[in-house]
């Protein structure tokens, strides 16, 4: 694989080990942190400017994460802005210490009291960094409640003050954030959805951190990947052959719908057109035929026998003449059978909604005799269901790669920050997404996309849906961009779905 300082994630242990390789090879630490403090100053130049927030307070801790707040008061100051430091903890790393000693050479004033900053326009979190090392508490806790119930615009160096690096859990308490520069890499802690809250608007500073360096440190374990137009854009099955027919672009079977449900069938259909997959048949219970048929005319409907309550009694299919086979929205719990069927298939598949129920039912251990990749796609209820061993815990970004090693499927944990673990050990992350998509109905889309992206893409399971997953997110960001966020139904989401794909390509 390849390293990128955008696409790879790291926790702190690993960000010391590659800053320490850094160190070795002869960088000296004050010529890195000024490198850092000095791209985060250009850019907080940019964003803040000396017109609309001339007089800044910033808050120094006692480690290097004070230090780069210093630089960039340093900075600051030069460049005209009136600064104010407060500084709680005394004892101070001695390259903070001297940095500070410079700023007080240069007329800048440590305040006696926090209360000296109110009137600032803007506060620069520098308390701490990746160095944080146990709970916020007493002074410096009491400092944090202060400052955030200033309710004042808040710029965190490298993280929030108080958030643990890796798992994003608030540690005691935590500054809440409107903007986060991230230092050099991105943490773990930007993809938890715990820690979104605090972190506000997220930027990456790139401070040139080479890939030969993050290859040293990170090659031993599996990669953690944001995903990025990039680092997906390879995978898309575009441009098509010149020469290939609708059979070779893979046919997709989606198994949904209840005459309870007769939507969610649609919206996977929907989704599943998104993916421009060559062949879609879509089995419904008989009652719903024409229903699909006027959404989707382009898909073959499969009109099932149905129970007295309308839903899917069997599925009068040979299952293995399709490539991929995706299973859920709108089914209802009440048949398990047509679940064993498609568990007992030779073909990869995708399970949603009531299939996770139902297989929660049956046990998370009946995947283990299938010959073929499984991919599950709960959300945060469903999951819990599936795997209540982990449902006490807030690593999100560890559960689903625990999820995954136990069930040996690609598990994908929907969320405001969507995870994707893959067995193999691989992790995907969908670094944005929107609210607009916290809506019955998007869930349902997104299953139909990752079946038809798998059917296109059947060499690469995990890639195939995080690229699904990537566009259902970005699709969702466009149309609340024109619409609100109130404004994106499932198939306005799915109609979306093309922007989203043009924007990749
Ligand atoms: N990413 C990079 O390449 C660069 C990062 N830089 C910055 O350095 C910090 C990490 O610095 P470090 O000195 O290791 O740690 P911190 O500043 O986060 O703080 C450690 C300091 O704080 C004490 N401490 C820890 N927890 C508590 C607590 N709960 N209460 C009180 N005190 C606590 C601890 O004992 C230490 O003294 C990184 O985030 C970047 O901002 C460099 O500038 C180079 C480039
Ligand atoms: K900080």
């Amino acid at each position: 694989m390849s390293y990128n300082y955008r696409s790879n994630v790291v926790n702190s242990e690993q960000m010391r080990r590659i800053e320490g390789a850094i160190f070795a090879s002869g960088m000296p630490v004050a010529a890195l942190m000024e490198k850092a403090a000095l791209l985060t100053a250009q850019q907080l130049k940019k964003s803040y400017s000396l017109a609309n927030f001339p007089k800044i307070g910033v808050i120094v801790g006692p480690g290097h994460n004070g230090g780069d707040a210093l630089v960039i008061a340093r900075e600051l100051h030069l460049a005209g802005y009136q600064v104010s430091l407060f500084c709680p903890i005394a004892k101070l790393k001695d390259l903070t210490a001297q940095q500070a000693n410079y700023v007080k050479h240069l007329g800048l004033i440590f305040q006696e009291t926090l209360e000296s900053l109110e009137d600032c326009q803007l506060i620069i979190d520098g308390l701490f960094g990746f160095g944080l090392e146990r709970t916020l508490s007493g002074e410096i806790a009491e400092l944090v409640d202060k400052i955030n119930s200033w309710q004042k615009p808040v710029i965190s160096i490298d993280i929030a003050s108080g958030i643990h690096t890796d798992t994003g859990e608030v540690l005691g308490t935590a500054i809440k954030a409107t903007h986060t520069f991230c230092l050099g890499l991105w943490k773990r802690a930007f993809f938890q959805d715990l820690a979104l809250p605090y972190l506000g608007k997220v930027e990456l500073i790139d401070i040139g951190i080479s890939p030969l360096d993050l290859e040293t440190i990170l090659q031993d374990s599996p990669p953690i990947l944001r995903v990025n137009p990039d680092l997906i854009r390879p995978y898309l099955p575009l441009p098509r052959p010149l020469l290939t027919h609708k059979y070779q672009q893979g046919h997709l079977l989606i198994i949904c719908g209840s005459r309870r449900y007769a939507g969610g069938a649609i919206l996977a259909g929907l989704g599943a057109r998104g993916s421009g997959v060559g062949m879609l048949s879509i089995a419904v219970p008989a009652a719903l035929k024409s229903l699909l048929i006027s959404h989707l005319p382009e898909a073959l409907i499969i009109d099932c026998p149905e129970t007295a309550t309308g839903a899917i009694a069997e599925l009068p299919l040979e299952l293995n003449n399709y490539h991929v086979l995706a299973c859920g929205p709108g089914l209802t719990t009440e048949n398990p059978a047509i679940i064993e069927q498609v568990l007992d298939s030779d073909k990869p598949i995708i399970l949603d909604a009531d299939a996770l129920n139902i297989l929660a039912q049956l046990g998370i251990e009946k995947l283990s005799s299938r010959q073929n990749k499984t991919i599950l796609t709960p959300h945060w209820g469903e999951f819990k269901r599936l795997f209540p061993n982990f449902s006490g815990s807030q690593d999100r970004i560890n559960i689903t790669q625990e999820a995954s090693q136990q069930s040996g499927a690609i598990v994908l944990l929907k969320g405001a920050r969507t995870i994707i673990a893959s067995p193999e050990g691989k992790i995907y992350i969908i670094p944005e997404s929107s609210s607009a998509l916290a809506r019955g109905g998007s869930g349902d889309v997104l299953t139909g996309l990752i079946g038809g992206f798998l059917t296109q893409m059947p060499d690469n399971p995990p890639e195939a849906t995080a690229l699904a997953a990537y566009l259902h997110a970005q699709a969702g960001i466009l149309a609340a961009k024109e619409r609100t966020e109130l404004g994106v139904d499932g198939v306005t989401l799915a109609n979306y779905l093309f922007a989203a794909l043009k924007g990749l390509n």
